[in-house]
């Protein structure tokens, strides 16, 4: 199928996932050209090499520009060996940004050529849904309901998605991420409301919100290559879509020696890794609640990019897991010895990158994701390290914002119902 086909249906009917088929052997010298450039002309060149054939080269350029209008800046830790990867510099703070951005301009430029109204749905654990809230407000012929699980997200989080109005649309779920996660995806399959409503996903599922994640981690080589050492990602992971895009461009040429799965105690990858047994779970609540992913969608995704043979999985990946107390101690440790604030995500990711530097190989540039702004933890991170920390200001000026959300069940009918009394 076409790349708008992909976009917009998001989920096929046989409740697998969507790839790039073949997946374009680009090679290393293409990334090396490109990797020192901006991260909307990176997006813009890997875009072109995967589907330049349906969009106009111009317009592709227009789109990713207007995407990307904020870096991804690397920081370094401890010059040549350590970095972080800064990925919260677009309008919600998140990492998510970066690929909800990409898919709203992508979907704003063919949905100019229809006037059938999108339905998008997405589930969040927390960041999610401030990105696609922000990146899909007031787009023209888009309506997007997001659903989150009621005091699991953190309160800047939940004011992110629930208090702008217009197009945007909050379902609060008695339930899990899992849950809500499962309700999105009944809905892809359940005829009678695709009939009714042209649905379409912001999730990981949509290949189009996990390709371009992988265009940092092009921008991040760029700017730790000239210590000229084997790159290794560390990637603080719930749902797996950050890693499964990590994955793809490495396959595609970026030139990187190993991944990192960091996670908190929802870790049946690093488990997986362990032992070559998968084993979805309840998801347990944590203190780094975006990642609290039990049965994470992109698992699949990862398996078939390893030729579902879990020797060459371990071989390209290491993973490792965090409890609340460690994360809490780490986030301490960090400040107190790089002076560096993270929220708990990043820290978990930094644990991991500082546990494969020290059991497994020194001689590498590590770079651990930093996933989300401190802030968005505030109270936490003030608790945790013992200081107040910065608010900016697209932030700060929710705290005064009404909530407005629609409470549900964590049951199918459920939503289904309240979705089309709200829809149609
Ligand atoms: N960690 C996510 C959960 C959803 O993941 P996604 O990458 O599939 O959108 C969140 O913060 O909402």
């Amino acid at each position: 199928m076409s790349a708008q086909e992909a976009l917009f249906h998001s989920l096929p009917a046989d409740k697998g996932l969507y790839m790039p088929t073949p997946l374009p052997e680009l090679g290393a010298s293409f990334f090396e050209d490109i990797a020192g450039q901006s991260l909307a002309d990176i997006g813009f060149a890997i875009s072109k090499a995967l589907f330049g054939d349906e969009i106009s080269t111009a317009e592709l350029e227009e789109l990713t520009h207007h995407a990307f209008p904020f870096d991804t800046p690397v920081v370094e830790l401890e010059t040549g060996k350590m970095s972080v990867l800064e990925l919260f510099h677009g309008p919600s703070l998140a990492f998510k940004d970066v690929g909800a951005r990409y898919m709203a301009a992508l979907m704003s430029h063919y949905s100019r050529r229809t006037d059938k109204e999108v339905n998008i749905l997405v589930a969040t654990s927390g960041d999610t849904g401030g990105a696609v809230a922000m990146g899909f407000h007031n787009v023209p012929g888009v309506r997007v309901s997001i659903l989150y699980p009621s005091g699991r997200v953190s309160d800047l989080q939940e004011k992110q998605l629930t208090t702008l109005g217009g197009n945007i649309q909050a379902f609060e779920v008695d339930g899990s991420f899992d849950d809500c996660q499962a309700i999105v995806k009944q809905a892809f399959v359940d005829a009678d409301l695709n009939d009714a409503l042209s649905l379409s996903s912001a999730n990981s599922i949509n290949i189009f919100r996990l390709i371009p994640q992988g265009f940092y981690y092009v921008r991040a080589y760029g700017q730790v290559r000239q210590y000229g050492k084997p790159v290794v990602f560390s990637t603080p992971s719930g749902n797996f879509g950050n890693l499964s895009a990590g994955v793809m461009v490495q396959q595609m040429g970026l030139p990187v020696a190993h991944f990192i799965a960091a996670t908190n105690l929802n870790k049946v990858v690093p488990s997986y890794i362990q032992s070559g047994t998968y084993l979805p779970m309840s998801s347990v609540a944590t203190i780094s609640n975006a990642m609290d992913v039990g049965s994470p969608s992109n698992f699949v995704r990862l398996a078939h990019l390893y030729g579902d043979d879990h020797e060459r999985f371990k071989a390209n990946m290491s993973g490792y897991f965090y409890d609340d107390e460690q994360t809490r101690a780490g986030m301490k440790r960090i400040y107190n010895q790089y002076d560096y604030v993270t929220c708990p995500h990043t820290a978990i990711g930094i644990m991991g990158l500082e546990a494969y530097l020290s059991d497994k190989d020194s001689n590498v540039m590590g770079v651990a994701l930093a996933t989300a702004h401190p802030s968005k933890f505030k109270p936490l991170v003030e608790e945790v390290l013992g200081t107040e920390i910065d608010v900016p200001e697209r932030l700060a000026i929710l705290g005064n914002r009404s909530k407005q959300s629609i409470r549900i069940p964590a049951e199918y009918d459920a939503f289904k119902e309240s979705l089309l009394t709200s829809v149609l």
